[in-house]
């Protein structure tokens, strides 16, 4: 198949971590006979710098005509002060907000031999294997805001809306994808404080009743926080709003062993997707040439899935990144603590997981995929 693709690496590891996972899709394209063009354009703190705005209009321009588009991170310590007019962050929260990507799969599942780098006890994890999906274009993001002076005392709000409209198409789609899955769905809400969360609520139920294959149950923020860590294995997949979402899958990423190994796909109606990995721009490790390049090639394996519908590509990806690991592959984040084996940077880890792709039988995939 021909697919366009629009590359946005953005900042800090961002631009390390896409060129490796462009690498990768180029394999596939060849292995498996597709024509994947590439397009590559500034957004976040680069796009700043160049164009004096988070994402200029001619790369969403190219976003909105490409068939998917893998973004890396936006951010960074160069472009925080808070008294800045714009910010890094804008480029994707618009980016988000103009593509219609209202649903973010983020799905954590540990991969058994990282089980040293969790925190976690190794019994903690047997049988971890969650999706969130995260309502992407929603709530705090992107509610009104203020930030004033009144009777000379600083204020600033945020503003948590939501419609039931926007609950209840994300919240039905956590249900079909529950029913790819082990059926169930844990809705997370904040309803003994928040009107927001009791009309989640109340939208989560009247769905559930419409999908009566699929168990649903409701917890709470806080203690949810805490279930996760405690009992992980108990989630199949979790829906919630956008902040909540946000914050408890960096919680969750901890269950694999590394945020650097996490990847996400934001959907909308169409096919056209914006993947990522769900980690930042990474300050501390930027230019170092070590950050971990697989929850962005991850994040490239769910693009072929979910937006180019090609189930063995993804698998073939996935297969690789597992046979890297089995290997005893290990970039810093996930090297066991202590543990002499060479670390990888993350060049070789791009280059052993592209190995691992020349290798894998196209035809085999393609039968078990089908
Ligand atoms: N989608 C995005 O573009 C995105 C997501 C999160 C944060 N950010 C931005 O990134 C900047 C930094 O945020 P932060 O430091 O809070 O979060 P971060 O995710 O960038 O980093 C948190 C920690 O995880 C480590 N880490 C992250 N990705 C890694 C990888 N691939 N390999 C190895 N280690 C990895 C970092 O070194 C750091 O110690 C901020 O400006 C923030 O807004 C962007
Ligand atoms: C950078 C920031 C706007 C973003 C978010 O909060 O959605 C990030 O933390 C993420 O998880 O993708
Ligand atoms: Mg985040």
């Amino acid at each position: 198949m021909n697919a366009t693709i629009v590359l946005l690496p953005g900042d800090g590891i961002g631009p390390e971590v896409v060129r490796e996972a462009r690498s990768v899709l180029e394999v596939v394209a060849r292995r498996f006979g597709h024509r994947f063009t590439f397009t590559e354009h500034l957004i976040g703190g680069a796009s700043i710098d160049a164009h004096g705005t988070a994402l200029a209009d001619d790369a969403l321009a190219a976003c909105r005509a490409s068939d998917a588009v893998l973004l890396g991170a936006v951010g960074g310590p160069a472009w925080s002060d808070p008294n800045a007019k714009v910010r890094p962050e804008q480029g994707l929260l618009g980016l988000r907000k103009a593509l219609g990507l209202w649903a973010n799969l983020r799905p954590v599942r540990p991969i058994p031999e990282l089980a040293d780098c969790s925190p976690l006890r190794p019994e903690r994890l047997a049988g971890v294997d969650l999706l969130v999906v995260r309502e992407l274009t929603g709530g705090l993001y992107f509610g009104p805001r203020v930030s004033d002076v009144v009777d000379g005392r600083r204020r600033a709000f945020d503003t948590l809306e939501y419609t039931e409209h926007e609950i209840a198409r994300v919240v039905t789609l956590a249900f079909e994808l529950a029913r790819e899955r082990q059926g169930r769905v844990t809705s997370i809400d904040k309803a003994n404080v928040l009107e927001s969360s009791r009309l989640w609520r109340q939208i989560a139920i009247e769905v559930g009743q419409r999908h009566p294959d699929v168990a649903l149950d409701h917890q709470l923020v806080d203690s949810a926080a805490m279930r996760l860590i405690t009992a992980p294995a108990s989630f199949d997949v979790i829906v919630t709003e956008n902040m909540f979402g946000d914050i408890l899958t960096d919680e969750a990423a901890i269950l694999a062993g590394s945020l650097g190994l996490c990847p996400s796909a934001s959907l909308g109606h169409g096919p056209r997707g914006l993947y990522e990995p769900i980690h930042g721009s990474a300050p501390d490790i930027a230019g170092k040439g070590i950050a971990n390049p697989i929850g962005t090639i991850l994040s490239a394996a769910m693009l072929l899935r979910h937006s180019l519908r090609l189930e063995a590509e993804a698998r073939a990806i996935e297969y690789a990144v597992a046979a890297t690991i089995a290997s005893g592959a290990r970039t810093a984040d996930i090297a066991a603590p202590g543990s002499k084996d060479a670390v990888a940077s993350t060049a070789e880890m791009g280059a052993r997981i592209r190995d691992y792709l020349g290798k894998v039988e196209v035809e085999a995939v393609e039968e078990e995929s089908a």
